[in-house]
């Protein structure tokens, strides 16, 4: 981000100081619509450095903007000051607001506000907060006023490890520059925030998009890039034969969920091997879904006429199910593994490392630390997907609320789309049958898992928008209508 501000600067009309005045004013544009009492008690809490020449600017648009009753507090625990911020202090001096100099945390003891709105330290966090900082953010946590951030709260950094004695701002809201930091995806941040809104402060979109970079955040545009229409002439051949190894006897729901988002994501054959005791279940609720009795005889032979193999959801984990995926392992094709196709690799790492390349696991957390390790924090986690997937040439879907894909090019996809309404059962199932779709008609590996998530996402995001829960079903048949929605 910093490589962006410095490009706008030296490629566009526009100084280091008229971006701050462009944050500053953008945050305002928003915060308007945030708190529309006028009379509030503001307190700007603002520190030495950009992020608190952002705070020192926002009390005089706010001031300006006839918010009557803003206190500013100049933290001034060292004495370096940044360019914009000395600016910043000369232009609120010209106005009637009250500024405290603020040289230890005890002088805010008393701090009364309504909003207190945090511009004390942003991107610039370079060490954890210590003494007089930890001592001020500890009062401020504890004032019953709702907190405010500017583009970051004090002492949360933006990328790396956030400590699990994390100490710094809880914000209710933060009000952050053009794009959101990456750490805002791990579930951690819900200690430092409780939710987040971007503003636009006219950064180069083309320059950020064109930055190297092994993040990347999807958007619409992307996916819509990566469907390729329905052809005419085509037929359910052209859109691949898919085998979904899944199901058990008290788990055939799973089974059921997998074949029914595979339908409805668009294969053009779904087959499901699946227990006997499950094909009068499989018949009657998808008739357009095929079956493949699961036992003992299966050969290699049996797998021939499928373009893609997904194994896992509701699979159940005694050993006939072990060898049958041996067996697939060994047709040495890409297939996708989920659930208890997880749980088996986790118990034989043979089978890991036998994994056919462009292979896809997707692994909600508990999978993954039992595939790889226990870890401490989603940082480390994502390290070790990133190094997973290199090594192993694998695609890995880590799920949660926003989904990594961690590409064997060392990119990670960041996913924005899904909410805490289709957080339940059956959820992962249904994903999985979507990937499985996509690859059964062509997709890369890469492709497939990106498209998948999604689209997976996006359909429970639109059910959410009515529906205070969503289930795994529901969003299986809402699938078409997201890939038509997000063609446009
Ligand atoms: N680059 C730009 O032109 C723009 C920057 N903007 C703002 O600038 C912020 C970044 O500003 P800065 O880089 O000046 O950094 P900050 O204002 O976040 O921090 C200021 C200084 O505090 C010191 N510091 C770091 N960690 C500390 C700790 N734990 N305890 C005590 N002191 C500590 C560091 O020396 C750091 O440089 C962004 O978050 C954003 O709010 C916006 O105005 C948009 C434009």
């Amino acid at each position: 981000m910093q490589e962006a501000d410095n490009y706008v600067i030296i490629n566009q009309p526009i100084s280091s100081i008229n971006l701050m005045e462009n944050a500053s004013k953008a945050f305002c544009k928003l915060f308007k619509k945030e708190v529309l009492d006028k009379e509030a008690q503001l307190s700007i809490l603002c520190g030495q450095g950009n992020n608190g020449g952002d705070g020192l600017a926002i009390a005089r648009l706010l001031h300006n903007d006839k918010y009557k009753n803003i206190s500013v507090y100049v933290i001034k625990f060292a004495d370096s000051q940044s360019e914009g911020n000395k600016q910043n202090v000369k232009r609120l001096l010209k106005l009637k607001v009250p500024v405290t100099i603020v040289q230890n945390a005890v002088k805010l003891k008393e701090l009364k506000a309504d909003i207190i709105i945090d511009a004390m330290l942003g991107s610039g966090l370079n060490k954890p907060l210590k003494d007089d900082y930890a001592d001020l953010v500890a009062l401020v946590n504890a004032s019953k006023a709702r907190i405010i951030s500017v583009d970051v709260p004090t002492g949360f950094a933006t990328e790396g490890e956030i400590p699990e004695n994390y100490n710094g701002i809880k914000a209710d809201l933060v009000i952050s520059f053009q794009r959101p930091k990456i750490n805002f995806f791990f579930p951690e941040s819900v200690e430092a925030f409780y939710r987040y809104k971007i503003v636009d402060i006219g950064l180069d979109e083309n320059f950020i998009q064109g930055l190297t970079s092994n993040w990347k955040l999807l958007k619409n545009a992307d996916i819509k890039a990566l469907i390729k229409p329905r052809a005419n002439f085509s037929h359910k051949g052209t859109y691949g034969h898919a085998l979904l190894v899944a199901g058990n006897t008290t788990t055939m729901g799973a089974a059921i969920l997998v074949a029914s988002a595979c339908l409805n994501a668009g294969a053009g054959l779904t087959t499901v091997c699946l227990p006997q005791s499950g094909l009068i279940a499989l018949n009657t609720t998808l008739p357009e879904v095929m079956a493949l009795p699961r036992n003992e005889h299966l050969a290699i032979e049996d797998f021939d006429k499928f373009n893609v193999i997904a194994i896992g959801p509701g699979l159940g984990l005694e050993p006939e199910n072990e060898e049958l995926f041996e067996k697939i392992i060994n047709l040495n094709k890409p297939i996708i593994v989920d659930a208890d196709g997880l749980t088996i690799l986790s118990k034989r790492k043979d089978l890991l490392d036998k994994l056919p390349a462009e292979s896809i696991l997707t692994p909600h957390v508990k999978e993954f630390d039992r595939l790889f390790g226990e870890h401490k924090n989603w940082w480390g986690r994502i390290k070790t997907a990133q190094k997973e997937a290199k090594e192993r040439d694998l695609i890995i879907v880590l799920k949660n609320q926003y989904t990594f894909i961690c590409l064997p090019t060392g990119e990670v996809r960041i996913n924005p789309t899904g909410n805490p309404a289709i957080a339940s059962g059956g959820m992962g199932d249904v994903l999985t049958g979507i990937i499985t779709a996509f690859m059964a008609q062509g997709y890369s590996s890469e492709d497939a898992a990106t498209l998948a998530v999604y689209i997976h996402g996006k359909a429970g995001d639109k059910l959410a928008e009515n529906k205070f829960v969503v289930s795994a079903h529901q969003v299986a048949l809402q699938i078409p209508k997201t890939m038509k929605d997000s063609l446009s």
